[in-house]
């Protein structure tokens, strides 16, 4: 037992301790904003794995699928336990996504560790076999990581966000101490050496071929298994710190990847292998790129609520997976769900708003109170209804394995 009253201290972006009542908070009103589908036929439903099933993208594709696909199967994510400090917020949202899981009858079990490890791959594998009839549906690939070892080599790479080529400047958003926002400019070198590769190798498709060679070699994919994983190309105003970046490169290499396990699924198993562009979202791993927490403030101050959440995206991802809705992909082969995003219209209003940005007009121009609260949401502060003056106990324990 730890209960104790959790103030959200931070430096920067990056907050010390996360709230577990207002993560599990959180994780229900994701639940709920999911439209009700009809019951899997059969009672059972279909197997899936989702790697990164604890925030952002990932952890809206594990609630989307399980409440409106109802899927069964297994979430991997890399989460610290309360010690000293409280738990991961994504070790809260785990814990309580597991609860509505039970309660809504739903077989889901979550794996803690690295996905890069071929060790992870064999939990999995094991769990495929014992629990889940040997047979894998569908895989959802959504991880962000700063490093990622190989396991054939032993070899560590970093990924790093710079530009390639040249120097890159770009207007960005920080608050001060008191909370006040600033529009600053902040230049960023271009990548050297080996960067480029040492990202794509953390941040490519690599991984994600790897795990689909692991479970096709041990036949645990189903005939018919498809496999998303999550893309973004975003908006000129950040192209030259995205997708013209280090990161851009690595995700040049996951669509690259997702055209040649497509066509070996195909053959294979009848099977499909697709990138998701999804929309710019506040995330943990969004919100380290520069430029990106102005531009998704101003973002926001043009659509307002029309922003569609990631709760809503993965939705639409999985009707498209599972053949709810037609597949719908672009000339390269990838899934859209950035469209509203990238709409010409949308996209003219935001850089008519960036280039007048400053430190005295942002208050006007983007949704600031909406970019702090989403920020704060991220490690469960700002959630209405929740009492923050109250002690809250921080000793949750993972889910257990056994149902
Ligand atoms: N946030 C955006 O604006 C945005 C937009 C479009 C696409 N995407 C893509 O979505 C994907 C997920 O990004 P996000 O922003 O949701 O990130 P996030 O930081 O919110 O979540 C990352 C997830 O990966 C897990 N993870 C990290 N390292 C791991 C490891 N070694 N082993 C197992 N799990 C690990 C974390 O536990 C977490 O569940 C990325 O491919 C990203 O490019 C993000």
């Amino acid at each position: 037992m730890n209960e104790r009253v959790i103030a959200p201290k931070s430096r920067g972006f990056l907050f010390l301790d996360s709230h577990p009542g207002g993560c599990r908070q959180l994780v229900e009103e994701m639940w709920r904003a999911v439209p009700a589908a009809p019951a899997p036929a059969g009672g059972e439903g279909p197997v899936a794995l989702v790697i990164g099933s604890s925030a952002g993208y990932g952890l809206a594709a594990t609630i989307a699928g399980l409440a409106r696909v109802g899927i069964r199967g297994i979430g991997v994510c890399f989460e610290k336990a309360p010690a000293r400090r409280t738990g991961t917020a994504g070790w809260y949202r785990t814990a309580a996504t597991a609860r509505l899981a039970r309660q809504h009858g739903r077989d889901f079990v979550f794996l803690n560790g690295d996905a890069f490890s071929d060790t992870m791959k064999e939990q999995v594998a094991g769990l495929l076999v014992e629990r889940f009839g040997g047979r894998l549906d569908y895989l959802v690939y959504s991880v962000a990581a700063p490093r990622r070892t190989d396991p054939d080599t032993g070899t560590t790479y970093a990924s790093v966000l710079k530009p390639i080529g040249s120097p890159y400047t770009t207007k960005t958003l920080v608050f001060d101490e008191q909370g006040a926002p600033e529009v600053k400019e902040v230049t960023t070198a271009p990548a050297e050496g080996d960067d480029i590769e040492q990202t794509v190798e953390v941040m490519g498709g690599a991984d994600w071929e790897r795990w689909i060679t692991f479970l096709a070699e041990r036949s645990l994919l189903a005939e018919g298994f498809a496999t998303a994983a999550l893309s973004y190309i975003g908006s000129p105003l950040t192209a030259a710190i995205y997708r013209q970046g280090t990161i851009g490169a690595a995700k040049s290499h996951l669509e690259t990847t997702a055209r040649a396990l497509d066509e070996r699924l195909g053959k294979t198993l009848g099977g499909r292998a697709v990138t998701s562009v999804n929309a710019a979202a506040v995330t943990q791993s969004s919100t380290a790129i520069p430029g990106i927490a102005l531009y998704v403030g101003l973002l926001r101050g043009v659509l307002g609520d029309a922003m569609v959440a990631p709760i809503g995206q993965l939705v639409e991802l999985w009707d498209q997976l599972t053949g709810a809705r037609p597949l719908d992909l672009d000339d390269e082969g990838r899934v859209r769900l950035d469209t509203w995003e990238l709409d010409p219209a949308v996209q003219s209003a935001v850089a008519d708003r960036w280039s007048t940005a400053t430190s005295d007009t942002i208050g006007e121009l983007a949704d600031l109170a909406w970019f702090s609260d989403e920020v704060r949401r991220l490690y469960g502060f700002s959630v209405p209804g929740v009492d923050y003056t109250a002690a809250v106990e921080t000793e949750v324990p993972w889910p257990p394995l056994t149902s």
